[in-house]
This record gives C-alpha cells, sequence and structure tokens, in this order.
C-alpha cells in the first residue's frame, strides 16, 4: 500500500497551521488528526485556522493540541469549519494573510481542499515565501496529479447505497430514472458511480453526448426484452439541475424518466475506512515533506505510492478522465 516518505528534517520550521478549504469531504478529520499528531510528536506547534482562508484572513487561529483531535477519524465534515473565500483570489488580501501568519509565529501552512484551494495555496506561497503543502481533500476527485482524493471513496459508496434503492423502484415500475451526482464540471463521481451501480449509460462532461443515442439505446434495451427499468447516471456538469433539462427533451421523445438529484447527501457522512487510511497517511507525509524544506507542493497518491506534484501543475492542468470507463458501462449492459 502506501510507502510513507523517509525525509530527514532540513529546516528550522517550530510552528505549522492546518486549514480545510472549499467543499468539505469525508475524511478531512482524519487528515487534520494526523497532521496534529504528527507534527507535536516531532515537538512542533500545531494551529487549527478555522474556516479555511475566510478564517486566515481575520485570524481565526487557535492553537491545536492532541485533545482536539480525539475521537474525530470517523466524523463527517471537518472541525475546522470550511468556506469558499473570493476575497482571497486579491493579491493584497493574500500578503495580509501571510502578515497574519507572521504574527502567530507560524512557518508553513497545510492547506486541505480541493483544485481551488490548492490554487490560492500555490499563489499564497510564491507571493510570500511561507511554506505551503496542499493535500487533495475533495469529493470530486478532479485534482491534477494524485489518482485519488479523500473523500472520493466515501461519495462513491454514499452515491451507490442511493443508486440501489432506486433501482428497487425502477425495477418494480418499469421505468427509467436520471440519477444526477456531484462533481463539477467533473465525471470522476459519475463515471465510477455508473460502472459500480451497473448503470445503462454514464453522461459526464468530459465526453460528447447525444440525445439521439441516448433515445437510441433506450428503445434497444426495450427491445431487447430487458425491461423497461434503467439507471442513467448524470454528472451534474457546472451547476446542479441540468438532468431536469435532459428529463424534459426525453419527454418530447415520448419517454418518461424519473429524476432523483443526489445532491449534499453525497458530501456528508463518516469516511470509510479507505478514505480514513488515505486520509492519514497523506497528512503523516505533508508533515515529513514540510519539516523537509519542501513547499509549493502537493502530496497525492499514484499506482498507490505517495507522490509529490507541484502546485503550479495543478493550477495549470486539468485531469483526465477515463473514456474507458463510460464505454465499459455501455458495453456491459449489451
Ligand atoms: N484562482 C484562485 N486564486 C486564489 N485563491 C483561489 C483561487 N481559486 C480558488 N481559490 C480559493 O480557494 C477557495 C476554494 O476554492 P473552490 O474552487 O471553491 O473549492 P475547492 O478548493 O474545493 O475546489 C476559494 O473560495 C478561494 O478562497
Ligand atoms: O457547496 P456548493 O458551494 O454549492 O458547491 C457544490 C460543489 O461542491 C462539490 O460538492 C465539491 O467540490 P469542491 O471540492 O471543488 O469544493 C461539487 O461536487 C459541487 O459542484
Ligand atoms: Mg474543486
Amino acid at each position: 500500500m502506501y510507502n510513507l516518505p523517509e525525509l530527514e528534517k532540513s529546516t528550522n520550521i517550530k510552528a505549522i497551521a492546518v486549514m480545510t478549504s472549499g467543499g468539505d469531504s469525508p475524511g478531512m478529520n482524519p487528515a487534520v488528526r494526523a497532521i496534529t499528531r504528527s507534527a507535536l510528536n516531532q515537538g512542533l506547534r500545531v494551529f487549527g485556522i478555522n474556516r479555511g482562508y475566510s478564517g486566515l484572513i481575520i485570524g481565526d487561529i487557535f492553537e491545536l493540541k492532541s485533545t482536539h483531535v480525539t475521537n474525530i477519524i470517523q466524523r463527517g465534515g471537518t472541525i475546522l469549519k470550511s468556506d469558499r473565500c473570493p476575497a482571497f483570489k486579491d493579491p493584497v488580501v493574500r500578503n495580509q494573510a501571510a502578515e497574519i501568519l507572521k504574527k502567530h509565529e507560524i512557518d508553513g501552512l497545510i492547506v486541505i481542499g480541493g483544485d481551488g484551494s490548492l490554487t490560492g495555496a500555490h499563489y499564497f506561497t510564491q507571493e510570500t515565501g511561507i511554506p505551503v503543502i496542499g493535500l487533495p481533500g475533495t469529493i470530486d476527485n478532479d485534482i491534477y496529479g494524485t489518482d485519488d482524493s479523500i473523500g472520493f471513496d466515501t461519495v462513491l459508496n454514499t452515491a451507490l447505497d442511493a443508486i440501489d434503492r432506486i433501482r428497487d423502484t425502477a425495477v418494480s415500475h418499469e421505468r427509467i430514472f436520471l440519477v444526477e451526482v456531484m462533481g463539477r464540471n467533473s465525471g470522476h463521481i459519475a463515471s465510477q458511480v455508473g460502472i459500480a451501480s451497473g448503470a445503462e449509460m454514464i453522461i459526464v462532461p468530459e465526453v460528447d453526448f447525444k440525445l439521439e443515442t441516448l433515445c437510441f439505446s433506450l428503445a434497444s434495451h426495450r427491445a431487447q426484452s430487458k425491461g423497461g427499468s434503467g439507471i442513467i447516471v448524470v454528472a451534474e456538469g457546472p451547476a446542479p439541475g441540468l438532468t431536469y433539462r435532459l428529463a424534459k427533451q426525453l419527454e418530447s421523445h415520448g419517454e418518461k424518466p424519473g429524476v432523483s438529484i443526489l445532491g449534499y447527501i453525497q458530501r456528508g457522512g463518516r469516511p470509510t475506512g479507505h478514505d480514513r487510511v488515505l486520509a492519514s497517511c497523506l497528512g503523516a507525509s505533508a508533515v515529513t515533506y514540510l519539516m523537509a524544506g519542501f513547499t509549493d507542493i502537493m502530496v497525492g497518491v499514484i499506482n498507490s505510492q505517495i507522490t509529490t506534484t507541484p502546485l503550479q501543475d495543478i493550477v495549470e492542468k486539468k485531469k483526465p478522465l477515463n473514456p474507458d470507463l463510460v464505454e465499459l458501462a455501455q458495453l456491459l449492459h449489451k
């Protein structure tokens, strides 16, 4: 499984801070726990920043002790709270944030968040020289440089649980259901949930989709006496609600699909064992890299190995979706 980095301490870092930013994801708490305990074990002081960059820019910072992270490994959400903070896109505000960290004598920062949060982290360390390590914390799993993100496994299982239930109704009523899952402009959740739920079709922003193809596929599904039921997993795209429009279009072709938008139920809940292990390993590794003098990187996982990726790559590159997964779902239904 994961190889933890073995690196010598080569900095004079005495105090670090940790924050969670962007959409919360199950596993953020185990990551905060691992960072806190690893740092304390190495004699560092650790500070928690509340509400991501929103808390940083107003100095909402407190010292984390071991007891703060007791009994949080199994809890969804984040004890540090999270937020989206448009003001952090302003370099002047980022400079003020650096002064706040200096005032608290904090020498390094670990940011747990999605692609947006890690973009902010990159600009922050570039402009201020304060060492920053990022961890991929998002249900979307859309971050370049890592196969996996903290929360992705949990969202897959939560969405699957819901879809299995929807399928009971779909089969009983011989109906087609469109099920919309999260994933801002990305189909990583949809493609894996689609495979695992045995979906008849998966619709994601990365793969061109034609309404006629969907109608044809539904008609041939029925003609092959496979029954009138089916699940079509739809990625939300830029914003939730796309699926209602799709259902309307299908109605004009004589279909009567049910629609279920899974929404926020996907983002909460206790992290799976996989996400707890991932978060613990990444959290401990982030402290090791910070102490060894690394900065402006994300610690992630590629081929089950802990890896580092420059934050600049995360800003500039889009994580590709494996289109084979979308095709495979279709293939398994023929
Ligand atoms: N281009 C950017 N420059 C600076 N900060 C950014 C940038 N993009 C995002 N951020 C910061 O990261 C926060 C979270 O980003 P967002 O995209 O909403 O979520 P996530 O990090 O989960 O992808 C934003 O509210 C903002 O504070
Ligand atoms: O909670 P909000 O602000 O409505 O955002 C919804 C978005 O957050 C997510 O749940 C998680 O995305 P991030 O991890 O990038 O924040 C997306 O799947 C969804 O599009
Ligand atoms: Mg994001």
